[in-house]
């Protein structure tokens, strides 16, 4: 079965063995302490985790899928990792599924991965660990398709740490459980270490009964699913493609929506800019061009210039 799958449904179930892989480095280097943090930008570091977890990941997926794009939020990675970090292994409970069929034909050269190691990096350093996750993303030319979401430091009720979320367009999702969020309320889910002026001007123009302040566009998409919160709000430039592919095709995979701060879909075939210049918008789906309209014209207009 596993070698006679559609590209997609193999690229998925690598993905999510590995996304599991590189959940373990993460918790690895923090036991161990030394975290070796880099400053790429301002506010933007980088740790032994990402680049680790990224080695492991594009390791992997690069040696199953040699003729697949493949790009990563840390760069250019050396690929010769141990083998104890190269996965082999694939979901096979996941490949027990059958592919959508407008999937089934799509070629190695149709696709690019999105890699981010650990989405959340600020937060991992600063010991909000619950909002670190990996994200694997999944386009077939310009559209997010498939994604994964692991949360390397959730707690399982047995006592385990770590959870993978899945979804893939046209067969649904897996590995949570969706909730919807409350209704007579209106809860915003946005950055906790990224927010400006302008930002804010935009949060400003919802009727929120609440805002919640969390890191990572992975954790955010997950408030989302869960049914903590209705809508993502992040106006102003700063995510990126890896941030975005992954919680973008689990999100709609599950009936929601994520966009830039125009309700326009982001396109991530390999040619894009990566930085997601307008913003990000999303949604639980019932009323998404609505919020489009809440934010103030001028400040969809100064987002991106
Ligand atoms: N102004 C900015 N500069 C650099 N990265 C930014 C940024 N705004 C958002 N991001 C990136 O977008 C992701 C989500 O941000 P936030 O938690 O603020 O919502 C984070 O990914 P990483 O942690 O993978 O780098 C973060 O670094
Ligand atoms: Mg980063
Ligand atoms: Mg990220
Ligand atoms: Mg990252």
């Amino acid at each position: 079965m596993a070698s006679t799958a559609p590209v997609i449904m193999r690229i998925m179930a690598s993905s999510i063995q590995t996304a599991k892989r590189a959940g373990g480095i993460i918790r690895d280097v923090l036991k161990k302490g030394d975290l070796g943090i880099v400053d790429k930008g301002k506010n933007d570091p980088q740790t032994e985790a990402d680049r680790s977890a990224q080695r492991c990941i594009i390791a992997s997926l690069t040696k199953k899928f040699p003729s697949v794009k493949i790009i990563g939020e840390e760069g250019g990675s050396d690929l010769n990792v141990c083998d104890d970090w190269l996965v082999e292994d694939s979901d096979e409970q996941f490949l027990q599924q059958s592919c959508p069929a407008e999937w089934r034909d799509a070629k190695p050269e149709d696709f690019v991965i999105w890699v981010d190691p650990l989405d959340g990096t600020a937060e991992y350093t600063q010991g909000y660990v619950e909002h670190v996750t990996v994200l694997i993303g999944i386009a077939i030319k310009d559209a997010a398709v498939g994604g994964i979401i692991h949360q390397p430091f959730y707690q399982q009720p047995d006592g385990q740490l770590g959870r993978t979320i899945w979804g893939l367009k046209g067969l649904g999702t897996g590995g949570f459980t969706h909730s919807l969020a409350p209704p007579g309320e209106f809860i915003i889910t946005t950055t906790r270490s990224h927010s400006n002026a302008l930002h804010q001007q935009a949060l400003n123009a919802f009727p929120a009964t609440k805002v919640i302040k969390v890191g990572g566009a992975g954790f955010k998409v997950l408030q989302l699913l869960e049914g903590k919160a209705h809508a993502y709000v992040f106006a102003t430039p700063g995510c990126k493609k890896w941030d975005t592919c992954a919680p973008e095709a689990v999100l709609e995979a599950q009936g929601g929506f994520l966009t830039d701060i125009n309700g326009e879909h982001y396109a991530y075939n390999a040619d894009v800019e990566h930085v997601n210049r307008e913003g990000v918008l999303a949604s639980v789906g019932e009323n998404h061009s609505e919020l489009v309209y809440k934010i103030p014209r001028k400040v969809r207009e100064a987002v991106g210039v």
